[in-house]
């Protein structure tokens, strides 16, 4: 790492102790950021990367609420507003017992770039909470969300922070606090929140998005070495919202996916995941993915505990969370074949394995490019709340897939450019930093 960068990166480690995994996210945008202050040294006079890594505001609050047998939790709130020189604070809020700051902060982080890349006028944030919405009944969700936003309403906005789903928070969740939110406030302000239902202001593909772009992306790397999806043998982790809906674009756009996963374990179907009894189970049935090996048939064995990496693959998403390919994996998945990555998941590629990939020459599609796709049809959910509008299902994927082809665009030219050719971190990195370093320069010393 650059000299100056180093310094800095130690100030980040001594100033957030603990949180590694927001260590990671900082590091990993410092390494390739280093050309850029060379061609702008206005970045560093103005302190832009001290500025970028320090968080606007954060905010943790008390979340009480109480169980269908009437005991009292508490659990933990916190939405990290982390950059709006582009537009307002926008990213998800995750309910998973590990979050804790450090997890917020990466993703706040990671989103400042995402953002930046999909070229619309939002900033970055994230939030959520320790609470595990695992084995809970629908009235205890409710109740849950209903408190978190009893809180958090005080803090977002349309012209604000305008929160989303992430890891365990859906459709349903985002029904709950929108429904708190009006109630609490009197306006029926669609525009504090996307990933809303249909029927109260959602937008049509945003359930879809995260999957559906990131399978775009990975086209457009294939179609980059001039190949497809056509006949691969696809892997894609996790079973949830952004898994789903790869699975079912890679399956339109000609792939076979054979594997995929829980965080009990994992599936191999070699006849290829049968999306309707893979939604049927996950989203009808909130189910483990076991079940699925045992409605399916003798050919599908449910492997408990394990890595789904460890399942060959051509093409790989990881789509369920943060550093579940190791090195190890990556090392192994090169020798058995992988030729390109694309991550649906928020970095889950540990170091060493984005190393592996990149030194392979494999086709690595960082998740701030490869799964911006959702956030930018929040982005488009907002555009059609504030006009009283909405878009067709076609015009609103239509303009995802352009989307996510601008995205591949930009991180190829960047990384052409800094001598850096096929590297989409580097080009992921550098394009989404220049965007908000630019518009922090023009907005002052804020
Ligand atoms: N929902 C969205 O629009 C977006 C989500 N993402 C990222 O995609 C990833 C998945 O999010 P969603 O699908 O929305 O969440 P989800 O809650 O719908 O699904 C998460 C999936 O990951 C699995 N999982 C969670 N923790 C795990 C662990 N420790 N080991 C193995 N599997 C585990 C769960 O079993 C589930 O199948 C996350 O990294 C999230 O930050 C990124 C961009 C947008
Ligand atoms: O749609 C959004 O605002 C958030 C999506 C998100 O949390 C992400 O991109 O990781």
């Amino acid at each position: 790492m650059h000299e100056k960068l180093s310094s800095i990166y130690d100030n980040v480690l001594r100033r957030n102790p603990g949180e590694i995994e927001f260590h990671q996210a900082v590091r990993e945008v410092l390494e390739s950021v280093g050309p850029v202050l060379g061609k702008h040294p206005e970045y560093a006079e103005s302190k832009i990367i001290e500025r970028i890594c320090e968080p606007e505001r954060q905010i943790i609050f008390r979340v009480p609420w109480a169980d269908d047998s009437g005991e009292v939790h508490i659990n933990r709130g916190f939405r990290v507003e982390f950059n709006s020189a582009l537009g307002p604070y926008k990213g998800g809020l995750r309910f998973h017992p590990s979050v804790y700051l450090g997890i917020v902060k990466f993703l706040g982080f990671e989103q400042i770039f995402k953002n930046s890349l999909t070229g619309l006028p939002i900033g970055g944030g994230k939030g959520g909470s320790d609470f595990d919405p695992k084995g809970r009944s629908e009235r205890e969700v409710m109740r849950f969300c209903q408190s978190f936003m009893t809180e958090l309403y005080r803090h977002i906005g349309e012209y604000t922070d305008v929160p989303a789903g992430d890891i365990g928070v859906g459709g349903r969740e985002v029904g709950f606090l929108f429904g708190q939110y009006k109630r609490i406030t009197n306006r029926f302000e669609s525009g504090v929140i996307t990933g809303k239902g249909l029927s109260y202001g959602g937008a049509q593909v945003r359930t879809e998005a995260t999957g559906y772009g990131c399978a775009f992306f990975v086209e457009e790397m294939l179609r980059a070495r001039g190949t497809s999806f056509d006949g691969k043998t696809v892997v894609v982790s996790g079973s949830g919202n952004v898994a789903v809906y790869a699975i079912e674009k890679v399956e339109q756009l000609g792939g076979r996916v054979v594997a995929c996963s829980d965080s009990a374990g994992y599936v191999v179907d070699d006849k290829g995941i049968d999306l309707e009894l893979l939604k049927q189970i996950k989203q009808v049935e909130r189910g483990r993915l076991e079940t699925y090996a045992a409605r399916r048939g003798d050919h599908v064995a449910f492997v408990p505990g394990r890595s789904v990496w460890e399942v060959p693959c051509e093409v790989a998403m990881p789509s369920a969370t943060q550093n579940e390919i190791t090195g190890r994996d990556a090392a192994k998945m090169v020798e058995t074949g992988c030729v390109a990555v694309g991550e649906g998941a928020n970095m889950p590629t540990t170091p060493e394995g984005i190393k592996i990939f990149l030194e392979a020459g494999v086709a690595f599609g960082p998740g701030k490019a490869a799964n911006a796709g959702g956030v930018a049809t929040s982005a488009l959910e907002m555009q059609q709340n504030a006009s009283r509008d909405s878009w067709t299902f076609e015009t609103t994927e239509l303009r995802l897939r352009e989307i996510m082809r601008d995205i591949h665009g930009r991180c190829v030219e960047t990384a052409d450019e800094y001598g850096m050719p096929g590297n989409y971190v580097a080009g992921a990195n550098i394009d989404g930093f220049r965007r908000v370093a630019d518009a922090m320069l023009s907005l002052g010393l804020i």
